[in-house]
């Protein structure tokens, strides 16, 4: 049967190796939980394999020791190598898989077809009638054209109703007029629109005699699709960098009163006729599908980069020893410390409820999606309140695990051969794009307080909002339950999540009746609003979690991930808990009880912590991470990332001659003196 962890190798770090030993469930069947199927945790280690044994598609050093213009050039030189395998390593018609070589290959920070990838071909897809799909989606998909998705401008990016890109109708010649009359109209942001793409699809207020129709999309060719240069009426160019994620050329556009044919803008949905009728889509909203795409399926990405950080930080935790639990006992690997295993485990639950609650996700989206294919959109509103709240909250989140994971790796963890900023910087981008998490979860709170209206109407609410309708205990009954069963703990996050979307709609309603407008009613409870928004999003991620595990057949397997629901459930609530302890639906008694849990929880988890990371099956090559090493060697390899640092190219800088030694000589001759 061989080991159960299948990390196991000779040679590896033995307190590693130690750790797999522990492990009491198969992690490749475990992978086959995160990846939603044995088969494509299968191919997720046949591409790596594969991409292993294809020498020029190997980092040509460690990617921080890159200026910003080799990582341009470095991760277009890869997609260049990848064009030539790329349908002997993957089905392309397959996401996943394609994500996964990318993240192998050339990995988070970027490459000229990311946003060509995540919604370019995606928004073709949804928005372009057979005739256009005809013109430029199959080019894309064989990379003819490479395109983007520009949207967000200097001086707007949430108030899509604002954009100041104007798409002018010109019946005479049939032909929209594209212009940026300011400098904050010019469209900045979008990715690779700098310097790689040669098409875009770009979002402007449809003016038709005058009349403004809102945000509607429109396909540009931006750059000759020979030399390479900015057509004319263009200016294009790269916006600097950024925090991270730079290896990508998010950029800026200026087009100044272009035109394109009336063919150009996206008609499958909604119509621009020759006269300039226009005529409506079946719902307002059909036109921000890209967005509604990435954000469906950003659970997924924010797992991955949190499990990543996770797997570095468990990892490096069991080989660092540091200190004594029992001064007669050696040192101990800082993993045993409970304050380290409070730091990491309850963020390697999270990362499996975002897969999980992401596996559901898009589902839905999938669903709505083929609905919206043939003009159905009844489950529109509830997919955007559903992806709204996740991607705020996921993103959030995300960022609180990745910064303890940096944390809990000390001062090695500050160090980029850690990895862990560069995953960092990249993640948090979330918070902000596709969507500010403020602005989204104020959407989510429309779709709430809407429910909430109906509840105190009389009328019955189902879904995700059923739970509104439904019969709530006055008290939580969570410290009298058989163990295992989670439907108490679930209860209590009902009841708080119930608890605080009245406290807003009344609140609202309040400052309503009391004269106060809409728009600054709503304002004045927006704090409240979002709390709702969190709480709503936060019970919907313990349910995926708790429906996962429910469905779970094989008894290892289920057990560990058990063990994990418990941790999470436990760490959640009492993360929340202030809200249930208010109306007395917690008592001081029942707090005691949770952390006990909790604290026992940490305890469960602890022989598996490895493993539960190993399954994740992050490659080294993936990783990039020297603390991170599958084979846990990580201090002669510190040692000899440091040697790639260009410092080290001479023992002596031309700094010393210039600038130190003057500065040593004369201090020198003036203490002489
Ligand atoms: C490797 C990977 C890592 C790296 C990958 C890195 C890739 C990064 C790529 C990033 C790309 C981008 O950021 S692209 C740019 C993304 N930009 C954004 O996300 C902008 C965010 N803003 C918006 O989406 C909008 O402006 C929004 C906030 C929703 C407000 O829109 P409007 O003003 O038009 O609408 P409102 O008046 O607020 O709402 C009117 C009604 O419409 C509904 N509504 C709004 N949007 C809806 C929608 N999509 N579907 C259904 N219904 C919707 C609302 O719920 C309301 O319903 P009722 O309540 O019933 O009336
Ligand atoms: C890494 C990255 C990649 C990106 N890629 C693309 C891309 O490919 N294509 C593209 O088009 N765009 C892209 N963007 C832009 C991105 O979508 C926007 O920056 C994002 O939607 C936020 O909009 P904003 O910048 O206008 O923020 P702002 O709206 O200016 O936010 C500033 C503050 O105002 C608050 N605020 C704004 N409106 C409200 C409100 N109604 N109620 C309460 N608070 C509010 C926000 O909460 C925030 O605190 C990218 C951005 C980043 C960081």
């Amino acid at each position: 049967m061989g080991n159960l962890n299948k990390e196991i190798r000779d040679g590896d770090h033995p307190d590693i190796t130690e750790e797999r030993l522990k492990s009491t469930f198969d992690t490749h069947k475990m992978a086959a939980q995160i990846y939603n199927s044995q088969r494509a945790a299968d191919r997720r280690n046949e591409i790596t394999s594969a991409v292993l044994k294809i020498p020029e598609l190997q980092d040509i050093k460690p990617l921080p020791f890159l200026s910003r213009e080799e990582k341009v050039e470095e991760a277009a030189r890869k997609i260049g190598i990848l064009s030539e395998h790329l349908y002997d390593l993957v089905n392309v018609n397959d996401g996943a898989e394609l994500y996964h070589l990318n993240n192998v290959v050339i990995g988070g920070e970027g490459n000229p077809l990311a946003l060509h990838g995540v919604m370019f071909i995606p928004v073709l897809q949804a928005q372009a009638t057979d005739e256009q799909k005809k013109k430029w989606l199959y080019r894309a998909m064989k990379r003819e054209i490479i395109g983007t998705y520009a949207q967000t401008e200097m001086g707007h990016g949430s108030n899509l109703r604002k954009l100041e890109t104007t798409a002018t109708y010109d019946k005479a010649t049939e032909e929209f007029v594209l212009n940026s009359p300011t400098t904050t109209s010019m469209k900045w942001w979008p990715g690779n629109l700098g310097k790689s793409t040669n098409y875009a699809v770009v979002v402007a207020t449809l003016i038709i005699n005058e009349k403004d129709y809102g945000p509607h999309s429109f396909m540009v060719q931006l750059r000759d699709e020979n030399t390479h240069k900015p057509l004319p009426n263009i200016e294009v160019g790269d916006i600097g960098p950024k925090m991270a994620y730079n290896a990508t050329d998010n950029g800026f556009l200026k087009l100044n009163h272009l035109r394109i044919p009336r063919t150009n803008m996206l008609m499958k949905h909604v119509k621009v006729e020759k006269d300039g009728t226009y005529i409506k889509p079946p719902h307002a909203k059909m036109s921000y599908s890209a967005m509604v795409h990435v954000r469906a399926h950003m659970n997924n990405t924010m797992a991955y980069f949190l499990a990543s950080s996770l797997t570095i930080a468990v990892r490096y935790s069991s080989i660092r020893r540091q200190g004594h639990i029992n001064p007669k006992e050696p040192e101990v690997k800082v993993l045993e410390y409970q304050t380290q295993q409070h730091r990491l485990f309850p963020h390697i639950a999270r990362a499996y409820a975002f897969s999980f609650a992401g596996a559901e996700t898009v589902r839905l989206y999938e669903k709505v999606k083929k609905d919206m294919e043939s003009g159905e959109t009844e489950l529109m509103a509830d997919l955007h309140a559903l992806t709204s709240g996740l991607k705020s909250v996921v993103t959030y989140l995300t960022m609180q695990g990745i910064e303890q994971a940096r944390q809990s790796c000390g001062g090695h963890g500050y160090s980029m051969a850690s990895y862990i900023s560069e995953i960092y910087g990249i993640a948090i981008g979330g918070c902000t794009y596709e969507g500010e998490n403020m602005v989204m979860l104020l959407q989510l709170a429309r779709y709430l307080m809407k429910a909430a209206k109906a509840v105190k109407e009389g009328k019955k609410v189902e879904g995700l909002v059923g739970y509104l309708s439904a019969p709530d205990n006055r008290h939580s009954l969570i410290d009298r339950t058989p163990e295992k069963s989670y439907d108490t703990y679930l209860k209590t996050f009902e009841h708080i999540a119930r608890q605080q979307i009245f406290r807003a709609f009344d609140k609202l309603e309040k400052m309503l009746t009391s004269g106060l407008p809409h728009s600054e009613a709503w304002n004045k409870c927006s704090v409240e609003l979002t709390r709702a928004s969190r709480l709503h999003t936060r019970l919907f991620i313990a349910q995926a979690f708790a429906r996962r595990v429910h469905d779970v057949v094989d008894f290892h397997i289920k057990e560990a991930l058990d063990d994990l629901l418990h941790l999470h459930l436990n760490y959640e609530l009492l993360d929340v808990a202030s809200y249930a302890l208010e109306d007395g639906h917690l008592c001081g008694e029942q707090m005691n009880f949770i952390r006990s849990e909790l604290y026992r929880s940490l305890g469960k988890i602890r022989p598996n912590a490895v493993s539960y990371v190993d399954a994740w099956e992050l490659s080294d090559m993936e990783l990039r991470s020297v603390l991170g090493r599958r084979d846990g060697h990580v201090y002669e390899n510190l040692y000899k990332w440091a040697q790639n640092s260009s410092l080290n190219r001479t023992d002596v800088l031309p700094v010393f001659e210039k600038y130190l030694k003057p500065l040593m000589m004369s201090a020198r001759k003036n203490s002489k003196l």
